[in-house]
């Protein structure tokens, strides 16, 4: 972990109407993940995580506050240089792993950076390491069908760090796992954030694995506390 800030969401506020009223979700939010650093963000359903995920990988906006990335403000970029942003700075992972299904491990790794403009060679090459460095290379010809779940899962992970984002985001990245596996992934995701040095905030239900990152936050009263286990 080093000293610089990769993600930063300050006095987030979010709020959804309902009926007459309105919900608060995220009421001045505060969040800071540095590079290499792994946050747990632990949260009883409904509590506001995938709001918060969507917040901070600029896919939705906040009613008040401002996301920063890699130290630029999101706020008030335009949508083309937002979309810009997230594809070069920010990487997900679901619970289900969104590969696409017609193509193989290794071009679902290459996609992310083809968009990019990055060449065809220099893809391939790139996407073949990260799949080695998931023990998953020899794989990579496979379709996402032909691949087990925790396979799956490592691909999608190798691709949401292909281009080299700031931070990494993910949604119950193990939650559809059985928990040999979800273990065997989640060592993988943290050798790739320690080697790449993404900052990574990762929502999980699974308290073993929460325990085993650099800290864990959850969502009170619409604001970011530290997470109490037990
Ligand atoms: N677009 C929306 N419009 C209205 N309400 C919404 C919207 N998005 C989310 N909500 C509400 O905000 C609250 C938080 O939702 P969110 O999906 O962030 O929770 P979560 O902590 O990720 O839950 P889970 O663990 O079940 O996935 C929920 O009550 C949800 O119904």
């Amino acid at each position: 972990m080093t000293d610089t800030v990769a993600l930063r969401l300050e006095a987030v506020g979010r709020h959804f109407k309902e009926g007459e009223g309105k919900l608060t979700i995220l009421d001045g939010a505060e969040v800071e993940v540095h590079a290499g650093e792994m946050i747990a963000l632990v949260a009883p359903s409904g509590a506001g995580k995938s709001t918060l995920l969507h917040i901070a990988g600029l896919l939705e906006k906040p009613d008040t506050g401002e996301v920063y990335v890699g130290g630029e403000a999101c706020g008030s970029l335009g949508d083309d240089r937002r979309t810009q942003m997230r594809r070069r700075s920010i990487g997900f992972v679901y619970q289900f792993h969104h590969l696409l299904p017609e193509f193989s491990a290794l071009e679902n790794v290459m996609l992310p950076q083809m968009i990019l403009g990055l060449g065809r060679v220099a893809a391939e090459a790139r996407a073949q390491e990260l799949l080695d460095y998931m023990r998953i290379g020899k794989r990579a010809l496979h379709r996402p069908a032909e691949l087990s779940g925790g396979e799956q899962q490592r691909v999608a992970i190798a691709r949401a760090v292909a281009n080299s984002p700031h931070v990494l985001l993910a949604d119950e990245p193990t939650g559809n796992l059985d928990p040999t596996t979800a273990g065997y992934v989640f060592d993988a995701l943290t050798a790739l954030v320690r080697q790449s040095g993404v900052a990574a905030l990762i929502a999980t239900h699974n308290h073993e694995l929460a325990a085993r990152m650099d800290r864990s936050i959850t969502i009170e009263q619409g604001r970011i506390v530290p997470h109490q286990f037990g």
